[in-house]
């Protein structure tokens, strides 16, 4: 069994078939031995264990390659993320050299326990713009627009109210959902002529500066897709496994890409289709297989989608062939990774008392006896920008406009005491783009499911990305140099040393006078040299209509493959303009509904024949 609090398993035998070793190159006549499931989901997945599972004659497995959430303290405690990220609770990636930014290898952390990222993650609760899901529905996705998206974050938000902000228009918020959303601690707010608006997520769009908005519950917890979805009373149902320390290596497949690939239980002869999974786990050098009845999900995230996809044989034919991995499915190599942000340093009070041991006592202390309300509870990036590069607010440069309307920012600038970056600097504010120009790939590092894929975002391939950068770094510096902040920061009246740490924060953005002013040319060499990233990459197996563009048609099932859908952030078809964690939980709210009403009929196919055959004994 798990842990001994926990609903969870971790020893294969329990849920699963051991399969000879040197068989798993070709199981499919084993498969039919396998210990079966109607759905087995792989990796993420809450959202769909727990709302599939409500249908008690449903049977679900759900195979996590970390651990449980449960009784992992630096995950409940909101401001844990930073130290998190150091732990087993991290697959730890870096990207490959990039060389658009000198050759760095950048951090690229990945959540490695029950709800993937929402479990480390900055907890920043966002729906980005509404011109974002249009867009995808223009780009093939169709039933994905705002006006249908909007339900789907209604049903998992639970918005917590808060007198500060009584012009929250509360209908356009979920009351009931899974997911806490609550707003932070004061913070202060730049004058720049930037609209200040109470509330970041409404379908009136996200422009302006706001507080930031948190997934942290009325107690002072983290609230995830594990906490809110895979609570106790869920983990509890009889319907439900949900196995820890289970590592995917590969998706089994039936059938023939001959024919079209079949979805009813019926087209078991039919074209080729997901059949079950084969899957290790570190306890033991055994492997395991599992069958499913119903479906295949795979929820393993933007990094651990493509990668089994493509040790599974599906994917682009060169570089399956090329580990010696036999082909199933072609497809084209439509695969990306990478947001493109970066960060502005301006030197300014922090909360770094917290990470000394007597600071970071004294903040738990308060944490474990009140909870909501005390630093470790509050959001390390409290007050937010989401602005357009054509604002007049913005400097002048000229950017070529890459947003879905124009609603739609493609700069933010998150203003925090703390921040982490590249494991363990903290900085006052972090600049990015929202939304980039410059795509990557995910690639196999080998044929060995246990090896970490080659990540190349190719950040700052295309020019425009770090002109848009550049400029969100001047505007940062300028908001530095407005009161209320200027005067809480210990800026010098220009400094062209780039060797310190607080360059270019020193340095005067003003570039109305002569001298000195920090040129972009000397802001795009220091973000070269000191790009990072907040981890929101998406699209690395997109949705769309055509194969030949996306890997997953509008109902996420993966092209020429039955059986098989993508629930997680790899289907969205490009990215959103903000932070993409609320977005993915409402996409596996409207993946749960497709699912269901897939198996409808079937379940009015088995009724009626129930019914039929109790007709025929009387
Ligand atoms: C440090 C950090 C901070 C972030 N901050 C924010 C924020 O503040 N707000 C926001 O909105 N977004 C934030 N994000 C991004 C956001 O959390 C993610 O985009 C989102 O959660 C991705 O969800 P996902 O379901 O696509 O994949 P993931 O969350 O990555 O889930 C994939 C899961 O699959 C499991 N898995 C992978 N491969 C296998 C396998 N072979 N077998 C079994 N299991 C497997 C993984 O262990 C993981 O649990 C942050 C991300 C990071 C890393």
């Amino acid at each position: 069994m798990g842990s001994w609090w926990s609903k969870t398993v971790s020893d294969p035998a329990q849920y699963a078939t051991p399969v000879s070793l040197n068989k798993t190159s070709d199981l499919r006549p084993t498969i039919d031995r396998c210990r079966r499931y109607d759905y087995v989901i792989v990796g993420g997945g809450c959202v769909l264990a727990s709302r599939l599972t409500e249908d008690p004659m449903c049977t679900v497995l759900l195979l996590e390659a970390g651990e449980s959430h449960e009784g992992n303290l630096l995950a409940q405690v909101p401001l844990g993320w930073g130290q998190i990220l150091n732990t087993k609770a991290n697959w730890n990636h870096h990207t490959i050299a990039q060389q658009h930014l000198n050759g760095q290898e950048i951090f690229f952390p990945r959540g490695r326990l029950l709800g993937g990222c929402s479990s480390i993650n900055a907890y920043v609760y966002h729906r980005c713009a509404p011109e974002d899901f249009d867009a995808w529905e223009k780009a093939g996705a169709r039933g994905w627009g705002y006006s249908e998206m909007e339900k789907y974050f209604l049903k998992s938000e639970h918005y917590l109210p808060h007198a500060e902000f009584p012009e929250v228009d509360r209908s356009q918020h979920g009351e009931a959902g899974p997911i806490w959303s609550s707003h932070g601690v004061v913070a202060s707010c730049g004058k720049l002529g930037i609209p200040y608006t109470q509330d970041m997520n409404t379908r009136e769009g996200t422009l302006g500066v706001a507080r930031v908005v948190s997934a942290v519950d009325p107690k002072g917890n983290r609230s995830s897709a594990a906490t809110g979805y895979l609570n106790p009373a869920v983990l509890s149902r009889p319907n439900l496994t949900v196995a820890v320390g289970a590592i995917v290596e590969k998706i089994l497949t039936a059938g023939s890409s001959d024919k079209e690939g079949s979805d009813d239980k019926e087209g078991i002869e039919g074209g080729l289709r997901a059949a079950g999974v084969v899957l290790g786990s570190k306890t033991t050098a055994d492997k395991y297989c599992v069958a499913a009845d119903r479906e295949i999900l795979l929820c393993a995230g933007v990094v651990g989608t493509p990668q089994l996809l493509l040790l599974s044989g599906v994917g682009p034919r060169e570089e399956i062939e090329k580990h010696g991995i036999p082909l199933v499915h072609e497809l084209p190599a439509h695969m990306a990774a990478g947001a493109l942000n970066f960060r502005a340093k301006t030197g300014a009070p922090t909360w770094d008392y917290l990470m000394r041991p007597l600071g970071g006592a004294v903040a738990l202390a308060k944490w474990l006896y009140t909870g909501f309300g005390t630093p470790l509870a509050a959001q390390g990036a409290q007050l937010v920008f989401f602005l357009r590069s054509d604002d007049a607010s913005t400097p002048p440069e000229a950017v070529k406009d890459m947003t879905t309307g124009s609603g739609a920012p493609d700069i933010e600038i998150l203003v925090a005491p703390l921040f982490i970056l590249n494991n363990g600097v903290m900085i006052p504010s972090n600049t990015g783009i929202t939304f980039p120009s410059s795509t990557g790939t995910v690639t196999l590092r080998s044929a060995h499911p246990w090896d970490a894929p080659l990540i190349d975002p190719n950040y700052g391939a295309d020019e425009n990305d770090l002109a848009v950068v550049a400029k969100a770094a001047r505007l940062a510096m300028r908001i530095a140099r407005t009161e209320p902040l200027a005067s809480q920061l210990d800026l010098p009246a220009d400094s062209k040393d780039e060797t310190t740490y607080f360059w270019p924060g020193d340095a005067n953005p003003d570039t109305s006078r002569p001298n000195p002013q920090i040129s972009d040319h000397d802001l795009k060499r220091w973000i070269k040299r000191n790009a990072a990233t907040p981890w929101h990459s998406t699209s690395s197996a997109r949705m769309g209509a055509s194969p030949a563009t996306s890997a997953v048609d509008h109902e996420l099932k993966v092209h020429g493959i039955g059986r098989l859908r993508i629930v997680d952030a790899s289907v969205f078809p490009m990215q959103v303009s903000g932070h993409p964690c609320a977005v993915v939980i409402a996409v596996a709210e409207r993946a749960a509904d497709l699912i269901k009403a897939a198996r409808e009929p079937q379940i009015r196919h088995r009724e009626g024949r129930k019914w039929a055959q109790s007709g025929t004994e009387r």
